[in-house]
């Protein structure tokens, strides 16, 4: 195991991907402790994004979700920081967070089931004037998830669970964002889609964005996992490749129950 903080400019080991390291800024925490009123739940969590996916798991409870809410600001950071790149993002908003191109697909995918398809890719780009920029990314949507051409009239509930994914995370693209953070995207998925669910989320990656994703679902992550997390009672427990994690046979059952 290495330590948090050293690992900048590692390259995707897990899936084989050789990227530029230097693609997509490095999302990191330094000693982030953050909670609800009184009750703290992160104590003093520090990471680094890697390129390609960057997994995050651990029990029910342990912390995962609100840490990726402390990445987008959802939660407010008590103490530590939070750099994207050279910015700092400790204390920023969500809507400027989401300037910086890191966008996030929340627990169930946020999409409006009673909007079409387009208005749901429309609704990503609310930060964007330029109509051009917009019909762009709107085409870069629909080259990555050509399934979602002949919907874009549909409302969003009448699609499958899978085409519904693929609208949440197009509706990310269309935030212009290099960055997603994932919270669970296979949960409510019947399993026979699961792998379908990572192979859109392998999509994205393989044109050159980084991923952070939380999941339950240990097993079919790894397989897309280019460095792993381990969360604990809102501590790291384990960071490092996934080869690595394989020979932890006490933290897998521990954990992750493997
Ligand atoms: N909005 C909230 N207000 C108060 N406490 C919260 C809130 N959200 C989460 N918690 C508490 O924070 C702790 C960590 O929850 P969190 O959702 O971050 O864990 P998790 O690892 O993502 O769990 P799960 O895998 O079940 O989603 C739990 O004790 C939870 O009850």
């Amino acid at each position: 195991m290495s330590d948090a903080t050293d690992g900048a400019d590692a390259t995707g080991s897990g899936s084989g991907r050789t990227r530029d390291a230097n693609a997509v800024p490095t999302l990191s925490a330094t000693g982030v402790e953050a909670g609800y009123d009184q009750h703290q739940v992160l104590h003093g969590i520090s990471f680094e994004s890697r390129d390609g996916v960057t997994c995050i798991f651990g029990p029910n409870g342990s912390g995962k979700s609100t840490f990726l809410k402390t990445l987008n600001g959802i939660v407010p950071v008590w103490d530590g920081t939070i750099t994207y790149g050279d910015i700092d993002l400790t204390g920023e908003k969500p809507e400027d967070i989401v300037t910086h191109g890191i966008a996030t697909l929340p627990q169930g995918g946020g999409i409006f089931a009673s909007l079409s398809v387009e208005e749901n890719l429309d609704v990503g780009a609310f930060t964007v004037d330029d109509a051009d920029a917009i019909a762009d990314r709107k085409a870069e949507v629909l080259e990555v998830f050509p399934a979602l051409e002949d919907k874009l009239d549909q409302k969003a509930r009448d699609l499958s669970g899978g085409q519904q994914m693929m609208v949440s995370l197009g509706r990310a693209m269309m935030t212009g964002a290099d960055t997603f953070l994932l919270d669970e995207p296979s949960a409510g998925l019947a399993p026979r889609l699961v792998d379908d669910a990572f192979g859109l989320i392998e999509r994205l990656v393989d044109r050159g964005a980084q991923v952070v994703l939380i999941e339950q679902n240990v097993r079919a992550a790894l397989r897309l996992a280019d460095y792993v997390y381990i969360l604990a009672e809102g501590e790291v427990q384990f960071h490092g490749p996934p080869e690595d994690l394989s020979e932890e046979d006490e933290l897998m059952e521990l954990y992750l129950g493997l």
